[in-house]
């Protein structure tokens, strides 16, 4: 089985060391090359020197892509997807959001893309060098493809399966990354929400989320907003978003992935998403 990675950085670098250890050896494409994996998880220290390269010409077709570059580097992660993807290859997406497949369908036939929801707070102190703070999940949708992704893992502290109502699955993620906003807005790292104020924005934020996934078919339960905060209370107060691990690295966001999607498809439904589109607009500017 040949695996390549596309973007392999906090979560790209630590799906591939699962995968290493799951006993596959993938090449990872690059854009910031590097000689040395080296994965703390919450389990296991995770060394290796796996092939990387960072010019997509030095890539050849393999059996999977899995994609884990940021929502917003689809232009450059086509130009990988050229090289990679032959007549068979499945093209997993790890990324965040509710759109994976209509991001990539321009550029992989449909039928071939697997969405893929990554539930793994990582962070990445340097090219290569990551840390996995907690046990992580990724769930992809039932059907062939879906279990052929799952296969290709083995490793006791990611746990992928494959899920029947993906569609749920997704926009219960997406609630908890719309409230990251706070975090990507006011600079602070998860114990922001500390503040009872914060608290309250983050519940509202997700509660226009809850209506719009409801809208477009996710059930979902009532207590979300309820439960995103709980959530964001147990973290380490110290986590570090992808959000705001972009906006202190100077690059551009996912805003448009994360709350920006909210309120584009409140407009379709005539639901009124305010907060997600001003966290949306801010940290548009931002960028
Ligand atoms: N971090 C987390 O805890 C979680 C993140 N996610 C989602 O996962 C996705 C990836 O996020 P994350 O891993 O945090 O992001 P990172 O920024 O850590 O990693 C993205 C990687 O993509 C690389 N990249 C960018 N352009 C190219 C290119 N043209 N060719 C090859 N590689 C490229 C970057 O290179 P360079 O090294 O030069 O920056 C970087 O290594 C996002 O959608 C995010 O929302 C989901 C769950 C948790
Ligand atoms: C929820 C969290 C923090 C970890 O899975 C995430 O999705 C991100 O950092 O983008």
């Amino acid at each position: 089985m040949t695996v390549a990675v596309v973007g392999p950085g906090a979560i790209g670098g630590t799906v591939a060391a699962h995968l290493i250890q799951s006993g596959l050896d993938p090449v990872l494409c690059a854009r910031t090359p590097f000689d040395r994996l080296v994965v703390h998880t919450p389990a296991v220290r995770i060394e290796a020197t796996p092939r990387v390269v960072w010019d997509p010409s030095q890539a050849d077709p393999v059996d999977w892509v899995l994609i884990a570059t940021k929502t917003y580097d689809v232009a450059a992660t086509a130009l990988w997807l050229d090289r990679l993807v032959g007549p068979a290859t499945r093209v997993a997406v790890l990324q965040n959001g509710v759109e994976h497949v209509t991001r990539f369908a321009p550029h992989v036939p449909a039928d071939r893309i697997v969405p893929v929801v990554v539930e793994i707070p990582a962070e990445r102190s340097a090219p290569g060098v990551v840390v996995q703070r907690r046990d992580g999940w990724m769930k992809v949708p039932t059907g062939a493809n879906g279990a052929a992704f799952a296969a290709l893992f083995d490793s006791p502290d990611l746990i992928v399966s494959t899920e029947v109502d993906w569609t749920s699955v997704a926009w219960a993620k997406l609630a908890v990354n719309c409230a990251g906003a706070v975090s990507g807005l006011t600079g602070r790292s998860a114990g922001v929400v500390s503040r009872p104020d914060i608290a309250e924005l983050m519940r509202d934020l997700v509660a226009e989320c809850l209506a719009v996934g409801t809208a477009e078919g996710a059930v979902l339960s009532a207590d979300l907003p309820d439960r995103v905060v709980a959530q964001t209370q147990a973290s380490p107060p110290d986590s570090v978003n992808s959000l705001l691990a972009d906006r202190r690295a100077g690059r551009p966001t996912e805003w448009d992935a994360r709350n920006g999607v909210i309120a584009r498809l409140g407009r379709k439904h005539g639901i009124p998403t305010p907060l997600n589109a001003m966290a949306a607009t801010l940290l548009a500017a931002l960028d």
